[in-house]
């Protein structure tokens, strides 16, 4: 019977061993050493195809420094060779990056958006859209400071579909099975407020909806069934044991006060833990002998509020805790020691509903305390620690076959960093102290992992300097100091991020939340996260001596013996603190069920001062400068991070107003010139209008005038033209100014006043027997050029005149080629004088040289004829303004002799000059209605002939010419 225990001692200690090296997935810490100190040569042999060129490849190593050994080119070439930070940073057997889930919250009813900003896209990657930014507006005209639409991938992606035991399933239970196997884990959530994390670690009040944490005890203890240990041992700080007395066993009597009795028996009525059990049950080795140990704690980083007194309510403490250092006697292979909470007291669980019990009665805390700070949501940070101590069977006294190992779940208070951004001052500073512990989880995190790469980059690189690769103490002494102790929660995580176990990050949200930035941060933070490594390894197996069992002295330390839970400890309630009221109530959720309400006075206290000797092993230098520095940077961090936010709503603003009054500029200059195009349209068509009808009545567009001095010729349609005509409003005033305002240019006058309503003044000044008031400023301006004005010739004179100028033109053959020039010229210009006339085109006018008019002309004419022209070009001045003068005068002649008919409102006079001079023979009185009394002249019927186009003026002055030179000079009957 003796050799029994022995033998399976033995076998028991291999098989620990066995089980630690086959169900923990990494190696043990020593062997993480060894295989660390290994690392440069392996990376370096990595290179190294085969065995063969690893032996050729180490002798330059070994002979490095004699240079007269020449190392063979290949593995020469090769030995420098280095390790991408991607490949580096891979995740191997012994490291793994932290895991991250990522659970959408399901619609509720409550939110007002319909639809969600987060979509998954893949069981891995989920896509965010900023829902106010639907036009993809370009940053800098966005409000928000987040990015418009962003990718980001996890580990996996849970849909709101998602049922608690799935999610347990795949999140959770592998750090069950870890914790049953000795290996430690930790679990948290993430996630701003209302998102989901309560809901997933503890679960709704429906079946099948327990979550995590009721699933984890469900299963720990369906397994463990049958094996539960004698409890001769508890777990103490971090790893280590000692013996355990009764009162760890001891149920906690939870409240000996009658009122909070009542409020924690309807707790109790309401904890029906069992009705929504998990069965689900891990296969463990059942060698072993299991205990459960269970502590509550709570991060709670608020300032105290002003003191509250009630002498009636009832008192309720709470005291604050310190951090102590993990001495590394519990942890010899450990590079770092965590922090263990000291004076947190713990329980030996039986069952799991014992369990869930005892939870109940941290979250009642954690909500009575969540109701003092007048919170609706968990402003702390909640941790459950589950302890198992695991042990051989067949060695129930040895403590070095003793493994703690520790899962520790954490419900994070609500992320909402920036849920206050519109407002500033006490409640920014508010939610910036509540956060803060999250602000130096993201700050850690960030140092471990450009830490990490660091190092990674340093064992991967070989040969920097003579002495080959870097030693790995040179570049652990540049790493960055990682802010741990800058916040109670991370102090208390430590070890699981120097690398404790696995470590699971579930991050929570809610799509429908109007928050989009502070989920962006999330996001963020999670993709942070996931870039750091930790290295899984099992929980170390006691060395401690086997101390025998003296209650209330361990290792020769003073020990307190724990016993109840009682709300008037002295230990516990400190003779100094804060105090608060708080009423909590219970119950009444569903019909029927009576309200219980109790008044509590809740007594807080400060952590205490620290001993000397408390902070033995901690290898943090305790520097009060470089603490008063670190609070220095948290206020500054703080000071700009309100102002950043100050700033981000007043640019937003400006912008917004900026946007709006561009738009309203943009909307009246839209108007605007709306408004003037109409205008501008419609001037143009009167204009058009007004064209077609004087072509119609100058005869070149149409015969209308034929149609008007014919027969059925109704004056009244005349009459309507000119209505029309004088519809043409250019500014009611202005034809009356044009008169008088000889300043006014002819252009502009020429736009201002049609043709006929300057006749129709003519010929109302006429009847009058008044002399016009003013001539048409063209016309005047015309005539400013005139060097000598002749008395109006009479229309026989004039003829008569053009006659002779034609007759003379044929004479004067050198003259002849500008005149007919000149003449069209002066026709052309009759056609758009009412429009395009002004003085540029004048001078134009006087200047213009007429091209010859073809080169067969040139030709025919003889050299005597050319010698003549030369001459006559010498002393044009004499003969050319005369003409110009004649034709200037012909057309104010014709101007009143269209008055005098009264029934021709001819536009254009020059015009009937310039035909009459044309074609001699046209007879006029065919164009003059038939009731106009005229004066007896020379006959012309231009009307009946056809008009005479330039190309014809041309064709006829070339003939003219040729007969001309021919010697003939009556080109009279040329015309006809
Ligand atoms: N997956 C889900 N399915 C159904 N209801 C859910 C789900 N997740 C959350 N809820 C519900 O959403 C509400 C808010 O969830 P919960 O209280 O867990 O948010 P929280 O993130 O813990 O908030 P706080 O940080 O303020 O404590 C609760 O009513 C909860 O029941």
């Amino acid at each position: 019977m003796a050799s029994k225990p022995t033998a399976t001692r033995a076998s028991s200690r291999t098989k620990v061993a066995a089980a630690a090296a086959a169900k923990a997935p990494a190696p043990t810490r020593t062997t993480r050493t060894r295989a660390a100190s290994k690392a440069p040569s392996t990376a370096s042999d990595a290179t190294d195809p085969g065995p063969a060129k690893k032996t050729t490849a180490r002798k330059p190593l070994e002979k490095r420094d004699n240079v007269d050994v020449p190392a063979p080119s290949k593995s020469k070439s090769k030995a420098p060779s280095s390790k991408s930070l991607k490949q580096v940073l891979q995740p191997d057997a012994e490291r793994e990056p932290i895991t991250a889930y990522l659970r959408i919250r399901p619609q509720l009813g409550e939110e007002s958006s319909s639809s969600p900003y987060l979509v998954p896209i893949s069981d891995t990657a989920v896509k965010m859209t900023d829902p106010h930014d639907t036009q993809n507006t370009r940053p800098q005209f966005r409000a928000s400071v987040a990015s418009p639409s962003s990718i980001y991938t996890f580990s996996h992606v849970f849909p709101p579909n998602t049922t608690q035991q799935d999610f347990f399933t795949k999140t959770t239970l592998p750090l069950v099975k870890d914790l049953l196997y000795g290996q430690s884990g930790l679990l948290f959530t993430y996630g701003v407020t209302n998102s989901g994390k309560t809901y997933t670690v503890q679960g709704g009040e429906e079946k099948a909806t327990a979550g995590i944490l009721p699933r984890t005890l469900d299963i720990i203890f369906n397994s463990i069934e049958g094996l539960h240990g004698e409890g001769k041992y508890r777990p103490v700080r971090l790893y280590g044991v000692e013996p355990a007395d009764a009162a760890d066993s001891n149920i906690p009597q939870l409240a000996p006060e009658p009122d909070l009795a009542e409020v924690f028996k309807s707790l109790d009525e309401d904890t029906n833990t069992d009705f929504d059990a998990d069965p689900t049950t891990v296969p463990v080795d059942r060698n072993h002998e299991y205990t459960v140990w269970l502590s509550y704690a709570e991060v709670y980083n608020e300032k105290p509020a002003p003191r509250a007194g009630n002498s009636k309510a009832l008192l309720l403490s709470r005291k604050a805790l310190t951090l102590r250092p993990s001495p590394p006697s519990d942890n010899p292979d450990a590079e770092v020691n965590g922090k263990y909470i000291a004076g947190l007291r713990q329980f030996r669980i039986h069952s799991a509903s014992q369990a869930k019990a005892l939870v109940k009665l941290g979250q009642l805390h954690r909500r009575v305390f969540g109701t003092l700070a007048n919170r609706e949501s968990s402003r702390s940070h909640g941790m459950v620690i589950i302890k198992v101590v695991r042990g051989h069977r067949g060695d129930r006294n040895d403590p070095s076959a003793l493994q703690v190992s520790r899962l520790t779940l954490v419900d994070l208070a609500g992320s909402e960093r920036t849920k206050h951004t519109q407002t500033t001052g006490e409640r920014l500073k508010e939610a910036g102290s509540i956060n803060k512990s999250l602000m130096v989880l993201g700050q850690c995190m960030e140092v471990l992992r450009s830490n990490q790469r660091k190092l990674a980059m340093s064992l991967a690189h070989e040969g920097s300097g003579s002495a080959g690769r870097m030693d790995t103490r040179d570049v652990k002494r540049t790493l960055a100091v990682v802010p741990f102790r800058h916040s109670k929660l991370t102090e208390c995580l430590i070890d699981y991020f120097v690398g404790d176990g696995r470590v699971v990050m579930i991050v929570n949200i809610n799509p429908y939340d109007t928050g989009y930035d502070e989920n962006s941060h999330v996001m963020k933070f999670a993709s942070l996260a996931k870039e750091i490594f930790v290295t899984p390894v099992a929980a170390p197996l006691q060395k401690a001596p086997p101390v025998p069992f003296m209650p209330g002295k361990l290792k020769g330390h003073k020990f307190k013996e724990p016993g109840p839970l009682t709300l008037k400890d002295p230990e516990i309630v400190p003779k100094t603190g804060y105090r608060r009221k708080v009423t909590i109530s219970m119950g009444g959720n569903e019909k029927g069920k009576q309200v219980n309400q109790a008044i509590l006075e809740v007594l807080e206290e400060d952590e205490p001062h620290d001993e000397g000797d408390d902070d033995d092993g901690d290898d943090e230098p305790a520097n009060p400068l470089i603490d008063a520095l670190f609070d220095e940077i948290e206020n500054l961090r703080l000071q700009l991070f309100e102002a950043e936010m100050r700033s981000a709503i007043i640019e937003a603003e400006t912008r917004e107003e900026v946007m709006h009054e561009m738009e309203e500029r943009m909307r009246l200059m839209e108007q605007k010139y709306s408004r003037r195009l109409m205008s501008e349209m419609e001037r143009n068509e009167m204009k058009t209008d007004a064209k077609i009808d004087m072509l119609h009545q100058a005869g070149l567009f149409g015969s209308p005038m034929k149609v008007r001095t014919g027969v059925g010729y109704d004056s009244s349609e005349d009459e309507e033209e000119d209505v029309e005509m004088s519809l043409i409003d250019y500014g009611p005033e202005e034809d009356e100014d044009s008169d008088d305002d000889m300043n006014i240019t002819a252009g502009a006058r020429s736009r201002s006043a049609s043709p006929l309503t300057r006749k129709e003044r003519l010929l109302s000044e006429k009847q009058s027997g008044k002399q016009p008031a003013s001539t048409p400023k063209r016309i005047v301006e015309k005539r400013e050029f005139v060097p000598d004005p002749a008395p109006l010739p009479s229309d026989t004179e004039d003829a008569e005149l053009t006659e002779m100028e034609e007759e003379e033109e044929n004479d004067e053959e050198d003259e002849d080629d500008d005149e007919d020039e000149d003449e069209n010229e002066m026709v052309e210009d009759q056609d758009d004088d009412d429009d395009d006339y002004d003085e540029e085109e004048e001078e134009e006018e006087d200047d213009w040289v007429p091209p010859p008019p073809a080169s067969a002309k040139k030709a025919a004419i003889s050299k005597a004829s050319s010698s003549a022209r030369s001459v006559s070009a010498s002393t044009p001045s004499t003969t050319k303004p005369k003409k110009v003068s004649k034709l200037a005068n012909g057309i104010d002649s014709l101007s009143l002799k269209s008055a005098r008919t009264q029934k021709s409102p001819t536009p254009a006079p020059k015009k009937k000059i310039r035909k009459s001079a044309l074609s001699d023979s046209e007879d006029e009185e065919d164009v003059e209605p038939e009731d106009t009394p005229v004066a007896p002249k020379k006959k012309r019927q231009l009307a009946k002939k056809p008009i005479m186009t330039v190309d014809g003026v041309e064709a006829v002055t070339w003939e003219a010419e040729k007969l001309n030179a021919m010697g003939k000079k009556t080109i009279r009957r040329l015309g006809n």
